[in-house]
């Protein structure tokens, strides 16, 4: 584990661990552009033989109330019961990886009667807040124990480079996990002083059974965003993942619920005063039973359901037994379950919704970083990212070098089987997402944009995707307006400060923004003026799990992250009690 990051961070000092180059491909790459540069990146992409992915698909099923089980409704036929699924798919070649059970309204009604009996009867919120960390604890160090093989399924199923799931992501997981777990036994009420002779307390009690949908385009990092605080605050949860992406939640879930054969220990060595944290077997002598840790989370305080949104998601949305609802995905979408909490039992929603978010490189910016950070502000993840720079406004006295330089780095970016090492870039999610973002390059050229690099597909299975860049885009186009969720980057003009605010405001959303400067009243003009919940100066993509994270307008409602995140899952109760001669007021 040693030099692994835990959290996504580019700053000034570039790591290079995300920018090694396959000489093949970057050869390739830099041989053409646009259209021309398909046939080059197509060759290598159609020869390559998918690499077997490490790792096995073992848990297929629903989880709930701690058991894996099938879906409720079956395929029909008489002879043979066999409970409803749909293929999950690798996006490299569009194969199916497995067959997943497809949860609907009455698997959608168990998990919520099991996690309803959790928390109504059950230890998880009435276990002392400290026994509710250790096995946060546990569940944390579970997942780092088996963080590879996690990251192998995350990339098969979703397509990011092995790399950064592995390096990035699951341990960016672990580390919620364990923010969180150290939140557990801090979340206290207040006393607060009330002008009459009265004991005015104020409880923050767990809000219930939380309903959670995720997308898929960071399908575990999400799943800690919510599953963490809602656990640490004593909530019992649904989990429904995303239909491209179901295995990897199902897996990290599994281990959350494990009781090992293997208890931790901790060996201590007096002599040289480490402290050493081993795995021994059951039948092994346990030294200091003092350290035991607790094991398992109870059956029914997490539980997981794979499919559809219109069906699973809809059916959780306007549960009644749900108390609280937490959504990430699309601004459409978003207003679909709002609507849906509305109009069941007035459940509050968390949102966590689209950006379109802007990037702005300064007159004073160091160009080649400026390139870089807005590369992989845009690029990052495919470009699958909800806070993806994706309109990057280039003051104009430093715009054509930055242009040339970024259609370079472009041309250099290698694309291919997300588990090659030095890969950046694997394939889209899925033939939809891939035809969108396909429609949109085109869109770009049809609206007068200066396609620079890039512009079509790479190979011919799969849903890699070039690394395109547009030039001399308007704000009136609708690659600038409508968010792409793909590795297009589109590169806008301005004059000055005031007016790049102006246009990087003019938007539904308010997620994100880059700045890129060295002048700290130009930083601070725009850090006070730009409406969005995180504004990067001089680095973009740095998400501790102790800062918040959200978006102004319709980019999201509340935030996750931090003590923030916290807010979500906690129910205040305010308590009065008169006071008889008191000796203070
Ligand atoms: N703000 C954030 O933190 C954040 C993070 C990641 C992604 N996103 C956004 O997510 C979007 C990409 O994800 P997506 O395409 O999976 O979004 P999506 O809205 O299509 O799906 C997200 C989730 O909602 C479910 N869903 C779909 N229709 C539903 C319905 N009618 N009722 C209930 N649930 C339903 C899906 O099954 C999935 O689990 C982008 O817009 C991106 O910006 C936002």
């Amino acid at each position: 584990m040693a030099g692994r990051r835990v959290s996504l961070l580019f700053s000034g000092r570039f790591s290079t661990s995300s920018s090694i180059s396959s000489p093949v491909f970057t050869r390739l790459l830099g041989e053409g552009i646009g259209r021309n540069l398909s046939t080059a990146a197509t060759a290598v992409a159609a020869e390559e033989e998918p690499i077997t992915p490490p790792v096995q698909v073992h848990y297929t099923q629903l989880l709930i109330n701690g058991q894996f089980v099938d879906a409720a409704s079956a395929f029909s036929s008489a002879s043979l019961y066999c409970g409803k699924t749909f293929p999950t798919l690798d996006p490299r070649t569009g194969e199916v990886i497995a067959h997943v059970a497809e949860g609907e309204a009455e698997d959608v009604n168990r998990a919520v009667a099991a996690a309803r009996k959790a928390f109504d009867e059950g230890s998880w919120p009435r276990m002392t807040a400290y026994d509710r960390s250790r096995i946060m604890y546990r569940f944390a160090d579970l997942i780092e124990k088996h963080n590879n093989e996690i990251a192998a399924l995350e990339t098969w199923d979703n397509g990011k480079p092995y790399e950064q799931a592995a390096e990035m992501e699951i341990p960016s997981l672990t580390r919620v996990i364990r923010y969180y777990a150290g939140w557990a036994d801090k979340i206290h009420g207040l006393t607060v002083p009330a002008d009459g002779p009265h004991h005015v307390q104020v409880l923050h009690e767990p809000i219930g059974v939380a309903g959670q949908i995720i997308p898929w385009n960071f399908p575990l990092l999400l799943y800690g965003w919510k599953v963490g605080p809602a656990l640490a605050c004593g909530n019992t949860i649904v989990v429904k993942t995303a239909e491209q992406t179901p295995l990897s939640a199902l897996y990290v879930s599994k281990l959350a619920h494990e009781v090992p054969s293997a208890v931790q220990v901790l060996t201590v060595d007096i002599t040289s005063a480490n402290v050493d944290s081993t795995y021994f077997h059951d039948k092994d002598p346990f030294p200091f039973p003092a350290f035991q840790m607790k094991a398992g989370l109870p059956p029914g305080v997490l539980n997981v359901i794979s499919g559809f949104g219109p069906t699973a998601g809809a059916s959780l949305a306007s549960h009644m037994n749900v108390d609280k609802l937490s959504f990430t995905g699309s601004t459409d979408t978003g207003r679909i379950v709002l609507e849906l909490a509305a109009r069941s039992n007035l459940k509050p929603v968390t949102l966590e919704l689209g950006g379109k978010s802007p990037f702005i490189v300064c007159e004073d910016a160091d160009v080649d970083k400026a390139v870089e950070l807005a590369h992989r502000a845009l690029f990052f993840n495919q470009g699958q990212c909800c806070c993806s720079g994706s309109r990057t406004f280039v003051h104009e006295h430093v715009y054509d070098e930055f242009v040339e330089k970024a259609k370079e780095r472009a041309l250099k970016r290698t694309v291919g089987d997300p588990f090659r090492k030095g890969v950046e870039q694997g394939p889209q999610i899925d033939e939809k997402q891939f035809n969108k973002t396909l429609d949109y390059i085109r869109s770009g050229v049809e609206s007068g944009a200066t396609l620079q690099a890039g512009g079509g597909r790479v190979g011919s299975k799969g849903y890699f995707i070039q690394p395109t860049i547009f030039s001399d885009v308007k704000d009136e186009m609708t690659i600038a307006r409508e968010e792409i969720f793909g590795p297009v980057q589109s590169i806008l003009k301005f004059k000055n400060i005031d007016e790049v605010m102006v246009r990087a405001n003019a938007t539904r959303y308010g997620l994100a923004a880059g700045v890129f400067t060295k002048n700290l009243n130009t930083a601070n003009t725009l850090i006070r003026g730009l409406k969005v919940g995180t504004v990067w100066i001089n680095c973009f993509f740095v998400f501790d799990a102790a800062i918040p994270f959200g978006g102004f307008k319709m980019s999201g409602q509340g935030r996750e992250k931090g003590m923030y995140g916290l807010k979500n899952y906690l129910q205040v109760k305010a308590v009065v009690t008169p006071l008889e001669n008191p000796a203070w007021l």
